[in-house]
């Protein structure tokens, strides 16, 4: 089976997830991470649901999952501990035209969960198709002691350079030929070795080297 990689808006948008448990808790922490609108359905809590719940941060129906409880939300996690409840919530949600993760159940589901690390706007994800969340989870602890929160600085004076280069070089192919001669290993290299300054310059050099004032 193959996957298509996408990163999904879900600010402001409604989402549910049933169940309350820890698995629940952490899909509720990151749909509110991304800015949904949570609905946890449950007639129990983790302490922690627990306190968002009571703060306000999620809406909490405290009883079993009954049909139509998670009409017009976006996303649905079904994330109950009974495999006959979270396989009809599913059904239910997905006629309902829900995206729908069911956890224990990955052939019911429309997407997966990636383990994921965030630096900033820089989003790193590992995926195993559900093979084993675990190499996932390892491989993800990899990656953050690798690519520290300077990645994530550094993206932002990439980005602002990006926006200027857009309005300076007149075609996409301009634009395509600087960022692949800017954004060479050095640049990569210099980041490794905590040498901000110094990948910040060349960035600004090969602005310079296009006759633009930076
Ligand atoms: C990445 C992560 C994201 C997140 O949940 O936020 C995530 N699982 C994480 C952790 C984790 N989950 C499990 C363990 C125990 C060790 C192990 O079993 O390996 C650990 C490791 C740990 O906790 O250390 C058990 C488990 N997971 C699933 C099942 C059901 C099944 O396999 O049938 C069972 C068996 C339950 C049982 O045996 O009863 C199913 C799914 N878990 C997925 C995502 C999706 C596939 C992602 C992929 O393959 O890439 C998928 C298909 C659906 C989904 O949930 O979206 C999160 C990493 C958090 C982090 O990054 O730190
Ligand atoms: N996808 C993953 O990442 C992953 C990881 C580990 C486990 N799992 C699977 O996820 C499921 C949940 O795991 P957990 O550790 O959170 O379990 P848990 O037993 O800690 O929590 C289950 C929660 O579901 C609630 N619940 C039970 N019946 C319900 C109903 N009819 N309606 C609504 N809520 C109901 C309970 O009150 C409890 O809060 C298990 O089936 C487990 O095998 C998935």
């Amino acid at each position: 089976m193959s996957y298509y990689p996408m990163n999904v808006k879900l600010q402001g948008r409604c989402c549910a997830v049933i169940g309350g448990g820890n698995v629940a808790e952490r899909k509720t922490l990151s749909l509110l991470a991304a800015g949904a609108k949570v609905t946890v359905v449950s007639p129990a809590l983790t302490e922690k649901l627990a306190g968002l719940a009571r703060a306000g941060h999620i809406t909490w129906i405290a009883r079993e999952y009954t049909a139509g409880d998670v009409q017009n939300c976006f996303v649905v996690i079904c994330a109950t501990g009974d495999p006959a409840v979270n396989s009809q919530a599913a059904k239910e949600a997905r006629e309902g035209g829900s995206l729908v993760n069911v956890a224990d159940n990955p052939g019911l589901s429309d997407f997966h969960v990636p383990s994921a690390i965030t630096r900033g706007d820089l989003m790193l994800t590992v995926s195993t198709a559900g093979k084993s969340p675990a190499m996932a989870r390892r491989l993800k602890e990899e990656l953050g002691g690798r690519y520290g929160p300077e990645y994530g600085r550094y993206l932002e004076i990439v980005a602002k350079v990006r926006r200027e280069m857009k309005e300076q070089l007149p075609t996409s192919q301009d634009r395509e030929q600087f960022w692949r001669d800017t954004f060479d290993e050095n640049v990569l290299t210099l980041l490794r070795l905590g040498k901000m300054d110094e990948a910040e310059e060349r960035i600004q050099n090969a602005v310079s080297s296009t006759g633009i004032k930076p």
